[in-house]
């Protein structure tokens, strides 16, 4: 039976980087077995939200709980995947080296190296050195890592970048197969025909949470054809209403 607790708890989350605050006190939710967009222009912190919720971001107040932990717990380690954008794989090594040795630093069974990489479509250039890799092989590697031990929440920053659409086709048909399963994930992305497989999504801008709701409750309450349309009417209204010009 599914836990009705949310897989992600966040309250009033402020965060100052560079001496700078960047979040200024989000406040959400997360259900269990559901896939949450990240959505925003550069800079307005979505990576610094995720950081916040895998446990390696100082966070000056608020409180951020990840099923049912404090983030960044011991106990969430092999529970929460998270792939970086920058990728953490090791370039003088096969994919294959890399995931059996991350997978061995997870206590992740020895099995999940060959599925893993299946999932991600690198079947045939398991054997490659990983230096060798295209951006988008190198990309799906750093993925394939996340997967290992089939953790509970996904955390994915840009996990899409520099894919073709047909392989980012198949990402999201995975990321859509592994919610049936249970596991809940977040992903940030640029693209908008990916924001609309999401489930729900959060837009952000300037450290806050500008606009949280279904694809469909976006565009309908902003009367825009298209999600792109939504975005642009919802980023320009809060500019318009706040003075901003950024
Ligand atoms: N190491 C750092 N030191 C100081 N400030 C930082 C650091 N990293 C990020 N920032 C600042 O924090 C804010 C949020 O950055 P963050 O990387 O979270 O944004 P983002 O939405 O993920 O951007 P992008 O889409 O370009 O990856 C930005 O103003 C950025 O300049």
């Amino acid at each position: 039976m599914m836990s009705s607790r949310p897989a992600v708890r966040v309250r009033d989350l402020r965060v100052v980087r560079g001496g700078r605050e960047v979040l200024h006190g989000l406040t959400f939710e997360v259900a269990p077995g559901s896939v949450v967009g990240l959505l925003g222009p550069s800079g307005c912190g979505k990576t610094t939200l995720m950081r916040a919720l895998v446990g390696v971001q100082i966070v000056q107040d608020g409180e951020v709980s990840v099923l049912g932990e404090p983030a960044g717990s011991a106990g969430l380690r092999r529970r929460v995947g998270y792939a970086t954008q920058s990728p953490a794989v090791y370039a003088d090594l096969s994919v294959r080296e890399n995931l059996r040795y991350f997978a061995s630093v997870l206590g992740a069974p020895r099995s999940d190296v060959d599925r893993v990489i299946a999932e991600v479509g690198l079947g045939r250039s398991r054997d490659q050195i990983v230096g060798t890799l295209s951006g988008g092989q190198l990309s799906r590697a750093n993925l394939a890592v996340a997967l290992l031990g089939s953790p509970e929440l996904l955390v994915l920053d840009e996990p899409t970048v520099g894919l073709d659409p047909v392989l980012r086709e198949e990402l999201w048909e995975l990321f859509r197969e592994l919610a049936g399963h249970g596991t809940t994930l977040l992903v940030s992305s640029h693209v908008m025909d990916e924001a609309g497989r999401t489930d729900r999504l959060l837009l952000m801008r300037e450290g806050r949470i500008l606009a949280d709701g279904t694809p469909e409750s976006l565009r309908s309450r902003t009367g825009a054809r298209d999600l792109e349309g939504a975005f642009l009417h919802l980023i320009t209204g809060h500019a318009a209403s706040t003075g901003s010009t950024s």
